[in-house]
């Protein structure tokens, strides 16, 4: 090939120059046959590597690197909570729908699961609003996809990444009734509190029909019990209002800076 040197194996490594492989220089007998590229462009060969253990730990830091690109110039956020099940004709769908309206309204995009039933109102009421309307959602053994609010998707393997994002990305949970999973984000919420790995992170069971019974088994049976102390219980409110909700998400997010006052921190940080 032009302006190639042909190498002479019989020669010192250093003299004939080397074969490179990324950081590692080879030659003579170590040299190898194909160059990385072309290992990586040609298909055959055994694949059930993908299946393995190491493979994952890559997909699941791909998710991690998506999830934090996509959501880290976000600002301020609110994740809402509720029953993938609950159907557009129930009180509690446009309940849902009022909760994502007004927390953009307030200011703050809302996250969801990304999912039907409550996810899907929240979504809508945000979108409806302007807002950005954010949906993680999460790959499941029946078909799922994204609900049709969402402007802001990411869809996660994994429902460890996915936790981490909510968490991450949100100043505060708004939890609407729902089942297993919504008690699941319930109580990873109040556990994270409870081990101060989150801090000025607001709570709301919104629904005092349905949370009530919660509340009062908390209170007592498990607060009597010794299994939590009064502190864990103060950053839960309980309310049927619109409103309470979003003032108690203000109040309790008031020491989180808005996008705007990092953006300027980070400006004044810059210059000085
Ligand atoms: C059950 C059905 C679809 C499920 N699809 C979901 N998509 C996204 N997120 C989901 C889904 N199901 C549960 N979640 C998460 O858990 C919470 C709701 O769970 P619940 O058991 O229904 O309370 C929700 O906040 C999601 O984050 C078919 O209808």
């Amino acid at each position: 090939m032009k302006g190639v040197t042909p190498q002479d194996p019989k020669q010192p490594a250093g003299r004939r120059g080397g074969q490179q492989a990324g950081p590692i220089t080879r030659s003579g007998r170590s040299r190898l046959a194909t160059t990385t590229d072309q290992r990586l462009l040609d298909s055959r060969g055994p694949n059930d590597w993908v299946h393995t253990d190491p493979w994952r730990v890559l997909r699941i830091q791909a998710e991690f690197v998506e999830g934090f690109g996509a959501l880290a110039e976000l600002g301020s956020a609110i994740s809402v909570f509720g029953s993938a099940r609950t159907r557009p004709d129930h009180p509690m769908y446009t309940t849902a729908q009022q909760v994502g309206k007004a927390l953009v309204e307030a200011g703050y995009a809302v996250i969801t699961g990304g999912g039907p039933g409550i996810m899907e109102a929240a979504n809508r009421g945000a979108s409806e609003a302007d807002g950005v309307s954010v949906g993680l959602g999460i790959e499941l053994p029946f078909e799922s996809s994204l609900n049709e609010w969402v402007n802001l998707g990411i869809n996660f393997r994994y429902f460890f990444a996915r936790k981490t994002m909510f968490v991450k990305y949100s100043q505060g949970f708004v939890v609407m009734p729902g089942g297993f999973g919504t008690f699941d984000e319930l109580f990873e919420a109040l556990t994270l509190a409870q081990t101060s790995k989150v801090t000025n992170f607001p709570v709301v069971l919104f629904g005092t029909e349905y949370w009530q019974g919660l509340l009062d088994w908390l209170s007592g049976q498990v607060l009597d019990g010794g299994y939590i102390v009064p502190a864990d219980l103060d950053r839960l409110v309980i309310t049927d209002d619109v409103e309470h909700a979003v003032a108690t998400m203000r109040a309790g997010a008031a020491d989180v800076p808005s996008r705007g006052e990092q953006l300027l921190a980070e400006a004044e940080d810059r210059e000085s």
